[in-house]
């Protein structure tokens, strides 16, 4: 007990990080470094948007560092690039429902760790900044004139973030002038903008969608950003996936290079869970809830015929989580196929010899297949090879259809072996409807963290809950990669176990696995 306590006591922080709303100065024991790559071209906002390739600014990571091994990557702050803002008291102080909250605004010291499960001695690591309300803000109410954009896919919950952001800003900051962008990105530049007010949006969390409209492609910066300056829009609130977050970082670089008090925010939405850092995206939860009505579906058809084969295809491009966590939860599903743990059809330990052994044995059973598994065995069908949509996403081919033909085309060949198979592709269903209730609040808390960031002049970042904790990420460290199922991780095992199926690895492919496997630095196994 000793020897830990200590310990502990030798890992007490005694650095006080950067905070542009902290009152206390920096002491010696940390380091700020916070830089942008020189500038060229002109700094005139207009003139030099126009050459944007020429002269795009990459802000550097703000790194602060403390004791054993503390890392805070914070994120931008609109002070960073322009002097002397004047801040103001929170209205919020004043707010009959937050001011009997005992510590409301966030400690401005207050960072969340990403890695949570630590030993005795190991360094503290990356941390981010707490999302949440601060005592001074940098924008007075009837100052702010705020926007929201919709992009990419659709995702349960994103009609929730919409409502939350207008009715957060209304109530708890008393702000009225809040924009819609329509059609996504393009929207800025080529659509009509609807105004939001807490009338408009309040009912608009029950229905599923965008209540703006959503579109890949179309990402022109200068005149998103042009747009922006135009309106005299200085709070930019951006609902999208992996693609839209890089769109919002070069949003976020180009306003800050023209000098623009614009704060940008991202909220991260993708029911492919493919977002990293953040514990999971919003509207998963209610996807794969949504999932098993298909699973249950190819369930009853499977058993109620002889050898019976329930095939469901489920999202997940590059990353297979929908599959995974959906057939967990259900406990029907004998296979589960992903784009990260590669499977073979022929010969012994393949697929087609599973499926006979468990039909023989079962009599039925149940296969779940993510959409971006099992793309080599299509790659025949060069109709649709290297076709991209209007977002630059590779075009995939329905692997449930052709895995439903390869296993049709083995059993043909087998007249001793009748088999039925159904397959269901509720691709769409599971993406289009409303939220459930957790989503729901889940959207609240973002949209809520993302007005209190802006609010507080922060810019250029993502919110999301790190180990349950809302934080504000830099865009550099949301899509600098996806996340994507790690195989060699306790939740795959668990999905393994959970179905029987084999892993498809030889024991030396595996062992090569376990070596090689690049995993975050702050990976947790769950
Ligand atoms: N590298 C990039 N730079 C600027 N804009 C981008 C970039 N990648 C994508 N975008 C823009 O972001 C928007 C959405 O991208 P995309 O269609 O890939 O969806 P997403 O946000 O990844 O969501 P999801 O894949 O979950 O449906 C599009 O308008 C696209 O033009
Ligand atoms: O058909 P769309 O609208 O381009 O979307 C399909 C893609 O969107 C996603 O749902 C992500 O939003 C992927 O799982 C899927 O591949
Ligand atoms: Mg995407």
């Amino acid at each position: 007990m000793d020897s830990i306590s200590s310990s502990t006591s030798r890992i007490t922080p005694r650095f006080r990080c950067f905070d542009p709303t902290n009152t206390y100065p920096a002491t010696a024991n940390h380091r700020r470094y916070y830089s942008t790559l020189p500038l060229s071209g002109s700094r005139s906002p207009k003139a030099a948007a126009t050459n944007m390739g020429d002269s795009t600014t990459i802000t550097e990571p703000k790194i602060v560092t403390g004791d054993c091994g503390y890392v805070l990557e914070d994120v931008p702050h609109l002070s960073d690039y322009i002097h002397d803002l004047p801040t103001h008291t929170n209205p919020l102080q004043d707010n009959p429902a937050y001011s009997v909250v005992k510590q409301y605004f966030v400690n401005v010291d207050d960072t969340v760790a990403q890695k949570i499960v630590v030993q005795k001695d190991s360094p503290r690591g990356t941390h981010f900044r707490r999302a949440g309300p601060r005592q001074k803000v940098y924008f007075e109410s009837e100052e702010v004139h705020a926007c929201i954009v919709t992009c990419g896919g659709l995702c349960p919950g994103l009609n929730t973030v919409i409502r939350e952001i207008v009715c957060g800003l209304y109530h708890m900051y008393g702000v009225t002038r809040v924009l819609g962008i329509e059609g996504g990105y393009k929207g800025f530049y080529a659509r009509n903008t609807v105004p939001l007010t807490p009338k408009v949006v309040n009912d608009i969390h029950k229905r599923g969608g965008t209540i703006l409209g959503t579109s890949r492609g179309g990402h022109d910066t200068s005149k998103i950003v042009d747009s922006i300056q135009d309106r005299g829009i200085n709070q930019v609130y951006i609902i999208g996936g992996d693609g839209t977050q890089k769109g919002a970082s070069v949003i976020f670089e180009e306003i800050r290079r023209r000098g623009l008090k614009v704060a940008v925010a991202g909220i991260p939405k993708t029911i492919d869970n493919d977002i990293p850092v953040i514990d999971k995206s919003f509207g998963f939860d209610t996807s794969v809830e949504e999932a098993q009505r298909a699973i249950a579906a190819a369930h009853v058809e499977s058993e109620s015929v002889e050898n019976g084969i329930g095939l469901v295809k489920l999202m997940g491009r590059h990353s297979g989580f929908i599959a995974m966590y959906a057939t967990l939860a259900s406990r029907d599903v004998d296979c589960c196929l992903i784009p990260e743990s590669p499977f073979y059809l022929e010969g012994a330990g393949g697929l087609l010899e599973y499926i006979e052994k468990t039909l023989k044995e079962n009599g039925h059973m149940v296969i779940v297949v993510a959409e971006g598994a099992g793309q080599e065995f299509l790659s025949e069908n060069i109709r649709t090879i290297d076709k991209q949509d209007a977002s630059g996403n590779k075009q995939l081919q329905d692997i449930g259809f052709g895995i439903s033909q390869k296993i049709k085309d083995h059993f043909s060949k087998q007249p001793k072996m009748a088999m039925n198979l159904k397959y269901i592709d509720p691709t769409y269903m599971i993406r289009a409807i409303p939220s459930n209730a957790s989503d729901n609040v889940y959207c609240t808390l973002l949209a809520h963290s993302a007005i209190h960031g802006t609010m507080a002049g922060y810019t250029g970042f993502t919110v999301g809950p790190v180990n349950g904790r809302h934080a504000y990420i830099p865009f550099h460290r949301i899509i600098q990669k996806q996340n994507k199922v790690v195989i060699t991780d306790r939740m795959w095992a668990r999905c393994l176990s959970s179905t029987n199926q084999p892993s498809f690895f030889s024991p030396q492919q595996l062992s090569e696995k376990k070596s090689g496997e690049e995993v975050e630095e702050n990976h947790i196994d769950y």
